[in-house]
């Protein structure tokens, strides 16, 4: 390869736009020309089927897409043979009115319906050693529009906030129309160059507020507050674990601190390591990950049963993975949230929020109402359109 695909200043991916997309501070990949749809499969068979696509490529060739919420799930991945060298920049564009009214779909109170029982569930299962710690439950959001989204023009908006990347990938659909998952996700679940890898999990959430004052108080509160410190080293101590069997050195260098986009704080960990092997591909480390308990909870097979059974709209590709693995084992897989699923008019649109013992459902709803934020503004609507009626 004659570029690095991570210097964002050098790096455009062959492959069709509408395929895949990412733009963010590791780097730029935009898919150009004509992909080829990777055989669909669940995370057990990635590997063979990784092996397979790359094995008639060049050292050029890449994969991208996304990996579903659940494991067993069918992924949606494409491969390109080839790069081209070639830069492209997002084209940023302002803001246009193209949305008028969400609705929470189904309403609000089923959601705080969910984290009682949630709750409940918890607190009978205290004692228990693999009794449920987390669970992160997310809700949704209908968008109607009147004329079809345009996904260049969202992708580009989404792509103005510099503290996340911007990504849009292709979904399947039954009726073959084009669908798109689009989002600025600000959580890094696994980037690999070399043998050096990075991951960046968040979890304890504040909104920002206009106000500068409000919102450094805002910040301070989360920095301060034990329950989110709990819900974050459950994700922190996960990701340590996992990666360990792989690697020869772990360490988080800066410990937790506060973490922003443009409408919410975080708290958030720089998890480094090298791994044992530098051939394993990216997407490969990222599906020994997925999913995390920022997405999913702890035990993490118990919380995604229990997500099923409480949550109304499945998941898809929502709290997925979305990324893309270079043949040389480099990559790089970002959790898919703030995002929505997007067809012609319609937006379905996602978030979520970790529950542990001790949250507050009516705060939890809240929570997810500003995580709707980025997506809202990038359709044209206030950014508080998800929080009316809710405080
Ligand atoms: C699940 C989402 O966000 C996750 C949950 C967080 C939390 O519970 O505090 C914070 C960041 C993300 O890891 C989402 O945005 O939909």
């Amino acid at each position: 390869m004659n570029f690095s695909l991570f210097d964002g200043r050098g790096s455009t991916v062959a492959a069709d736009a509408g395929h895949f997309a990412f733009s963010g501070p590791s780097g730029h990949i935009r898919a150009t020309g004509a992909p080829v749809a990777i055989a669909r499969g669940s995370i057990d068979s990635l590997e063979t089927r990784l092996e397979g696509a790359f094995a008639d490529c060049g050292p050029e060739a890449i994969i991208g897409g996304a990996m579903p919420f659940h494991r067993q799930d069918h992924d949606y991945l494409w491969l390109s043979p080839r790069c081209t060298g070639v830069f492209q920049t997002v084209e940023r564009s302002p803001a246009e009115a193209v949305a008028d009214h969400a609705r929470a779909d189904p309403p609000v109170e089923i959601y705080t319906n969910a984290v009682i029982t949630a709750l409940r569930q918890m607190e009978r299962e205290r004692d228990l050693p693999e009794g449920l710690k987390k669970i992160v439950l997310a809700r949704s959001l209908k968008v109607r529009t009147q004329d079809p989204i345009s996904l260049d023009g969202l992708m580009a908006r989404l792509a103005d906030d510099p503290t996340t990347t911007a990504f849009r990938v292709a979904l399947p659909d039954p009726g073959n129309r084009p669908r798109a998952l689009i989002g600025a996700s600000p959580e890094l679940l696994l980037e690999k160059r070399g043998n050096h890898i990075c991951s960046y999990p968040l979890a304890g959430s504040a909104r920002r507020l206009p106000d500068t004052v409000e919102d450094a108080d805002a910040c301070a509160r989360l920095a301060s507050s034990e329950k989110d410190r709990r819900e974050h080293a459950i994700v922190v101590e996960y990701i340590l674990d996992t990666l360990a069997p792989f690697c020869d050195q772990l360490a988080c260098p800066d410990g937790t601190r506060l973490t922003c986009t443009r409408s919410m704080w975080h708290l958030g960990t720089r998890i480094t390591g090298q791994v044992k092997d530098r051939d394993m591909p990216a997407a490969l480390l990222a599906a020994h990950l997925h999913p995390t308990p920022a997405v999913c909870g702890s035990p993490r097979d118990r919380a995604d049963e229990l997500i099923r059974h409480l949550e109304p709209v499945p998941r898809g590709f929502y709290a997925g993975a979305v990324g893309w693995s270079a043949k040389n084992g480099d990559g790089a897989w970002h959790v898919a949230i703030r995002c929505a699923d997007i067809c012609g008019c319609d937006a379905r649109l996602f978030a979520g929020a970790g529950i542990i013992p001790g949250s507050d459902p009516m705060a939890e709803a809240v929570e997810t109402g500003s995580k709707f934020a980025a997506l809202l503004r990038a359709l044209g609507m206030p950014a508080s359109a998800a929080l009316a009626g809710l405080e």
